[in-house]
């Protein structure tokens, strides 16, 4: 692998069409390279191969082979394989075709997208002197990560023989002795490093072990397997409740039938989705084929890893982006290679390379985190349906809380509904009480908390049982602001308020990093009036240890959580009960089964109403519903106490009833009447530029480019300031697209990105094209 050929080909022989991995735009299209003759049994369709471009060697990927006469003249040759079997299945290479079309993305990016970094080859440029004293340069491909070998050390000789050996040894043999014993104690095969370690021995005491026949060392691939050593309690498949035996009977027939459908499963938080999910996938494992769980990465926690390593154990592959790129990339070679038969991971699980594919979950599928932020701009729901259609194989989506558009859809008999609309065994969903923090205020409570939630605190902390506190944003305050003059603190490079910390005393852009000392004057007016206004995790924090004295408390958010297996560690020590209190953001609201929770707070459930989102409303609800989910989900009944300025709101009223209809009834009519999805598509172009007036410019030039070639329903809405005007220096100006029909438009979009290339290309111009964008920030 990695070394490039350099030797001349005979013309003819058969040719490859190559996307090669260079992301610009005249690039992406097929090449045609010549397979010499020694690579024509490896090259394949699906190949990695080492292909001259320009001056360079780059990486690339075969994506067809073709007889030998449809090129004349010179043609380059390929020049490495660079894996023993092609990364990519055929199904992949049809997908990376549909996707580079729908979300107008090079198709080596989408590509890209499907494979583990790991295969994300290197190009090291060296510059070498040739004999003559020229100096030449050369270019090398090699791997990021390639397997992991270890030595292992060997004895070849029976138990009763070595004894006999032992007896033979010189007296000053120490080492060799040493060694021995312990290859006899640990069934004759042993790591090097590890014997060397437990024996104190050096290597050449092996060496001479070794030369006199008695042991043998070797090299051998290993796997890195995260879970390699863990082993997991067997569960049995639980019996299922009237409700889940009748959604069961569904996905089963469709499963029997091999039959593409893509369901909805509509069922409260605590219904036995999972445990449908698990018995559905045993069916399919029993029909010798493959599934595919994607769960939010903030779902996938050692809970619900649990869960299905404890039903189907080795066979789960589990994908999230804590793995190092070794593990990754092992991981991935378990999958490709038949040994996985499920996958269990966030978005890019989806590309898991299965040849048998027989039922896609996407669990929680409205989450936002199913949309990908950046090239190539993916909906996993999307993906997925391709690939159940192309398998014939069931997609199922779950969730408490559907997105308007899957509900919709529903409702349409696009997808088939089935839902579960109780608790497994009746078990009550909590009991949700809106609190009114204006009411509070003005009987004079200025605390973070109400005086319910405080009385529900204090009962719990006697009750010795567990609660789960949620806020939305991490820090201490939102915003910091002059008294006297009305001064925001603002990023420098971003046009967003800076978040105070406490713990270092900075202030802190979320969007950059940019970072602050703490201010003790105005930079405006001077005054020393400067206040903190909104609360984040660490000002709750402190507020409880303040107001509960004693209180224990664990903290999650994005700051906690940063060190590998952090996460973790902080839910393990909730679950043994080493904490009264459970505060996070986000990342506590899903997937959390624990039984000895009573109580879910929510501190403040208007901070994600008032975003500049059409979606707000819809996150609200689902945010709400979500955390209110985590309470009372075992024996004991939960109680969730929501505080709000804003309790009539539709959103927030709907989720402390778990009155899903309603809130999707009202919110379809405020869509409607906006002319915002489900009822129309969107898309958004974004442009950025260092330069506000050629940014507004460019954006401008491609609106009136743009507006004459769509058809008449549609509109394009701006150019107008991004909500966010400004990130890390660059202005941002954006474009939206509203249709009903534009069968044309990914094609159309395509052609804009032609069109604005020299703005590109020569002046820095960053042009974003995302079809139906789920975040509008
Ligand atoms: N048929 C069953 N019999 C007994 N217990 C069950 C059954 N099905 C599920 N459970 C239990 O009920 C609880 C909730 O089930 P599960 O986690 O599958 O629901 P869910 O709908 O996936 O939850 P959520 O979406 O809120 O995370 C779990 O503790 C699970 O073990
Ligand atoms: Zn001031
Ligand atoms: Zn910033």
């Amino acid at each position: 692998m990695g070394c490039i050929r350099n030797d001349n080909l005979p013309a003819g022989g058969p040719i490859a069409e190559v996307i090669v991995d260079v992301p610009v735009l005249g690039a992406d299209k097929p090449y045609d390279y010549r397979i010499p003759p020694d690579l024509s049994g490896q090259v394949q369709p699906g190949s990695r191969v080492a292909v001259p471009f320009g001056p360079r060697k780059v990486q690339g990927y075969v994506i067809n082979i073709k007889g030998k006469e449809t090129h004349q003249g010179q043609l380059k040759h390929i020049e490495a394989v660079l894996d023993d079997q092609p990364p990519l299945t055929e199904e992949l290479l049809a997908l990376s075709e549909w996707m580079s079309e729908k979300y107008v993305c090079f198709r080596s990016t989408a590509i890209q997208a499907m494979l583990p970094s790991a295969l994300k080859a290197r190009t090291t440029k060296e510059v070498i002197e040739s004999p003559s004293g020229e100096k030449q340069v050369v270019y090398e491909i090699s791997d990021n990560v390639t397997a992991r070998r270890v030595s292992y050390v060997t004895l070849l000789k029976e138990a009763k023989d070595v004894q006999r050996l032992l007896q033979e040894l010189p007296k000053q043999a120490l080492k060799q002795r040493a060694i021995l014993g312990y290859l006899l104690e640990h069934e004759g095969k042993v790591m090097l490093t590890e014997l060397l370690q437990a024996c104190q021995a050096s290597r050449s005491s092996v060496q001479s072990l070794q030369e006199k026949g008695i042991v043998t060392i070797a090299t051998e691939e290993v796997e890195r397997d995260p879970y390699a050593g863990r082993s997991f309690a067997k569960t049995d498949p639980l019996p299922l409740t009237p409700a889940q035996k009748e959604v069961f009977g569904h996905i089963i027939k469709a499963i029997e039938k091999e039959q593409f459908q893509t369901y909805l499963l509509h069922g409260v938080t605590g219904s036995g989705k999972t445990e449908v999910y698990l018995q559905a996938i045993a069916h399919v494992l029993k029909k010798g084929k493959e599934a595919i769980v994607l769960v939010p990465e903030i779902s996938l926690t050692p809970q619900m890893v649990e869960r299905f390593k404890g039903r189907f154990g080795d066979q789960v592959a589990v994908v999230y982006s804590r793995l190092s790129v070794g593990e990754r990339y092992d991981t991935w070679r378990k999958i490709r290679n038949g040994q996985a038969k499920i996958v269990i991971g966030a978005r890019s699980a989806l590309f898991a390379p299965f040849e048998r594919l027989g039922l896609i979950i996407i669990d929680e599928e409205h989450e936002s985190s199913y949309k990908q932020e950046e090239n190539p701009r993916y909906h996993a729901r999307d993906v997925a349906i391709f690939r159940g259609q192309y398998h014939q194989a069931p997609v199922i989506l779950g969730s408490a809380t559907p997105s308007l558009e899957s509900y919709a859809r529903a409702r349409k008999n696009v997808y088939t509904l089935l839902s579960l609309k109780e608790r497994v065994h009746g078990r009550a969903l909590p009991k949700v009480e809106v609190v009114d923090m204006r009411q509070e205020l003005q009987s004079g409570n200025r605390t973070l908390f109400s005086r319910h939630l405080y009385q529900k605190i204090e009962e719990r902390l006697e009750q010795k049982e567990q609660m789960v506190l949620f806020i939305n944003r991490r820090g201490f305050s939102t915003f910091v602001m002059c008294r006297d003059c009305g001064f925001v603190l603002q990023c420098p490079h971003c046009d967003i308020s800076l978040t105070y910390h406490k713990v270092n005393h900075t202030c802190r852009c979320h969007y950059c990093g940019h970072t602050e000392r703490q201010l003790m004057r105005c930079p405006n007016c001077q005054s020393e009036h400067i206040r903190f206004f909104g609360t984040g995790t660490q000002k709750v924090e402190e507020a409880l240890a303040q107001t509960f004295p004693g209180i224990r408390v664990i903290r999650m958010d994005v700051d906690t959580t940063r060190r590998k297996g952090a996460h973790e560690k902080l839910l393990h020590a909730f679950g043994q009960h080493k904490a009264d209190c459970l505060l996070g953001t986000q990342m506590i609201a899903k997937g959390l089964d624990f039984d000895n929770v009573t109580l879910v707070g929510v501190i403040a459930a208007d901070s994600m109403l008032h975003l500049p989102d059409f979606r707000a409303a819809e996150r609200t609800f689902q945010l709400l519903t979500q955390v209110s989910g985590r309470a009372g989900r075992r024996q004991k009944p939960g109680e969730v106490v929501i505080q709000t300025y804003t309790p009539d709101h539709y959103s927030i009223q709907c989720a402390s009833q778990h009155d899903y209809h309603t809130f999707y009834e009202q919110e379809m009519r405020y869509r409607f009447q906006k002319g915002y999805p489900p009822f129309y598509y969107l898309s958004l172009l974004l442009f950025s530029h260092p330069d506000l007036t050629y940014c507004i410019k460019a954006a401008e030039e491609a609106a009136n480019w743009l507006k004459p070639r769509l058809s008449k329903q549609s509109q394009v809405l701006g150019p107008v300031a991004a909500p966010i005007p400004k990130i890390k220096d660059r202005y941002r100006y954006q474009c939206m697209i509203k249709y009903k029909n534009e069968s044309q438009l990914s094609r159309l979009l395509m052609e804009l990105l032609h069109y604005m290339q020299p703005h590109i290309a020569k002046y820095h111009l960053q042009l974003q094209i995302d079809m139906e964008p789920q975040v509008i920030l």
